[in-house]
């Protein structure tokens, strides 16, 4: 049973399986001797003074380290301080500087950069070197007789603080999010009974984080050789070596990765027979990709989407079969379809609204199928921001003893309850003649053939901006093709009443994107290029010469 003592978790599957492996990279690291691992470190964590709270930064790559530190901590109770790494040093610096870590630990890069950038800088009293020797301050600690059953442990409480992890900054600056032991349970019981990630399961997820669940839930987790902080650059080929030497079973990618992958595979004709289950989050996955996403898999593998976000994870799920079945309303505009809410979790649309909303009240809900902002009441519900009181009011409504979440998002409910997603509210574009939603028109046009994908952007000030549709094409198009690019698309747009208004279509060489999942195209960076483009474009009365950022592919 998945109860809120996850250092116990580890433990019992130690009693259990203490041969079998937890970790896998060049070596096998069995439970027995991660177990030893964490003993190990969490002591000589708390020969340093690491104690229950201890809030403490982890910038170690996946592998057997990582997962010591990582439980170790959870064996003391401390709470780490999850942070993308890939973040520019100045923004994490701030995240950072606001999340106020007494301890730091680090590779010896990431010592460096912490010294360079001043990370933690007035909170850091204690530094500690991952190294190859595995260097504790200069000190190896002793070990206990008999791993992970060392009695000076408390057990893990549901109430106590977990970690304190740092959304994507997707849209605007990331924020801290605390979460609790009890707000985990929903992901880790997500994953062992949907995705049936069990004993004897292998995993891979190239998203830390959840590859930390896999010792939770008695699986092996494969630590790929790939750098999470340029997850643009991770190989396809890499991948799929490590999940047919390590057979693996359960795959965790982001949108934009699995693609890759599902290309690289299709252009070798590959089938990955291990996989029999494959979740991806963060982003819609096209209808596209999930054909190419099914041409790798066997027949019986099932892929989900799983949607959620860092201060709510899991909110719902959908099957391959199920996303397949949308497809073609998700290509006429009709958004992507996230599944049906997950047990616990409740969904209510509200209208759209900027402002902070205090209470809730019924009055606030849109009829089935309008669009309007997803939120939702469930266990995995976050506390409230780190710091940021501005963002909590926007973010959270009070309802009687509970809280709702505001997603941030758009979307509907249709007749038979399953939740659609419209796009993200701040990315919304607000036009004259009403609001343009990104998902509702975007995966319109990304099925003209040559476009890699697109983004919907305003220019302009609300509510009277002019929607742009920039475009990044495939690798290598030429000015011609581009020109039959841009006809096509312009022409589709007139076959659709919410999309008849555009005129504007910018190409793009290589979006900015997220720098956790690679996945969300940022498309507030992209509206402040198109707004320069186009003035540029209007200045030379020269509209054909689209060329990106640096030239068009
Ligand atoms: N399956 C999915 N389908 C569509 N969108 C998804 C899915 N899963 C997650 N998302 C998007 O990711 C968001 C959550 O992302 P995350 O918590 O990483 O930070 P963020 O909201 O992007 O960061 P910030 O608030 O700093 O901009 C969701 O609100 C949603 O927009």
């Amino acid at each position: 049973m998945i109860t809120a003592d996850l250092a116990g978790l580890l433990d019992g599957h130690l009693r259990r399986r203490p041969e079998a492996v937890a970790c896998r990279t060049a070596v096998a690291v069995t439970y027995e001797e991660l177990a030893r691992l964490v003993d190990d470190t969490a002591a000589a964590l708390r020969r340093t003074g690491v104690r229950a709270g201890t809030r403490t930064v982890v910038l170690v790559p996946p592998g057997p380290d990582l997962l010591a530190v990582v439980f170790a901590l959870l064996r003391l109770r401390a709470v780490p301080v999850v942070v993308d790494p890939g973040l520019p040093p100045g923004q994490l610096r701030s995240c950072l500087a606001e999340a106020a870590p007494e301890v730091f630990i680090g590779i010896p890069l990431a010592q460096f950069a912490r010294v360079v950038f001043g990370w933690g800088r007035g909170s850091v009293r204690t530094s500690i070197t991952v190294g190859p020797r595995r260097l504790w301050l200069g000190t190896r600690p002793h070990r206990p007789r008999t791993p992970g059953c060392d009695p000076v442990y408390e057990p893990g409480r549901a109430d106590d603080m977990a970690l304190l992890a740092y959304t994507s900054g997707s849209t605007g600056p990331p924020k801290g999010v605390p979460l609790r032991r009890r707000h985990l349970l929903p992901l880790l019981r997500m994953l062992s009974d949907s995705a049936a990630i069990g004993p004897g399961t292998r995993m891979l997820s190239t998203f830390p984080p959840f590859a930390m669940a896999a010792p939770l839930l008695g699986a092996t987790v494969v630590c790929p050789d790939i750098d999470p902080r340029r997850l643009d650059r991770a190989s396809p080929a890499v991948l799929v070596d490590d999940i047919r030497r390590h057979g693996v079973g359960a795959l965790f990618a982001a949108p934009a990765l699995l693609d890759r992958l599902a290309r690289y595979c299709l252009a070798r004709e590959l089938v990955l027979d291990s996989l029999n289950v494959v979740l991806t989050a963060g982003a819609p996955l096209s209808p596209a990709a999930l054909d190419r996403v099914r041409g790798f898999l066997k027949p019986q593998a099932v892929a989900y989407s799983v949607y959620g976000a860092t201060e709510c994870m899991p909110v719902s799920t959908i099957g391959c079969g199920e996303l397949a079945a949308t497809a073609a309303a998700t290509n006429s505009g009709a958004g992507t379809c996230l599944g049906s809410p997950l047990e616990d979790a409740q969904v209510r649309v509200i209208a759209v609204s900027d402002e902070p909303i205090d209470r809730w009240s019924d009055d606030l809900l849109v009829a089935p199928g309008t669009v309007g902002e997803i939120t939702v009441t469930s266990p995995a519900v976050s506390d409230p921001y780190l710091h940021r009181p501005d963002a909590t009011a926007l973010a959270r409504i009070a309802d009687g003893d509970q809280v709702v979440h505001r997603m941030g998002d758009l979307g509907t409910i249709d007749a038979q309850g399953r939740l659609w997603f419209a796009g993200r509210k701040a990315e919304r574009v607000r036009t004259e003649h009403g609001d343009w939603y990104t998902d509702h028109v975007e995966p319109i046009f990304n099925t003209v053939p040559g476009v890699h994908r697109t983004a919907l952007v305003g220019v302009g000030a609300a509510p009277a901006q002019r929607p742009v549709l920039v475009v990044e094409p495939d690798h290598g198009t030429s000015r011609r093709e581009r020109a039959r690019i841009r006809a096509d698309l312009l022409a589709l747009a007139q076959q659709q009443p919410h999309t008849a208004g555009l005129d504007d279509v910018l190409f793009h060489r290589h979006f900015p994107m997220d720098v956790r999942h690679h996945s969300k195209i940022r498309r507030h960076v992209l509206a402040a290029w198109a707004a320069h483009r186009l003035k540029a474009n209007d200045r030379r009365a020269h509209p054909d010469d689209l060329s990106g950022d640096g030239g068009a592919r």
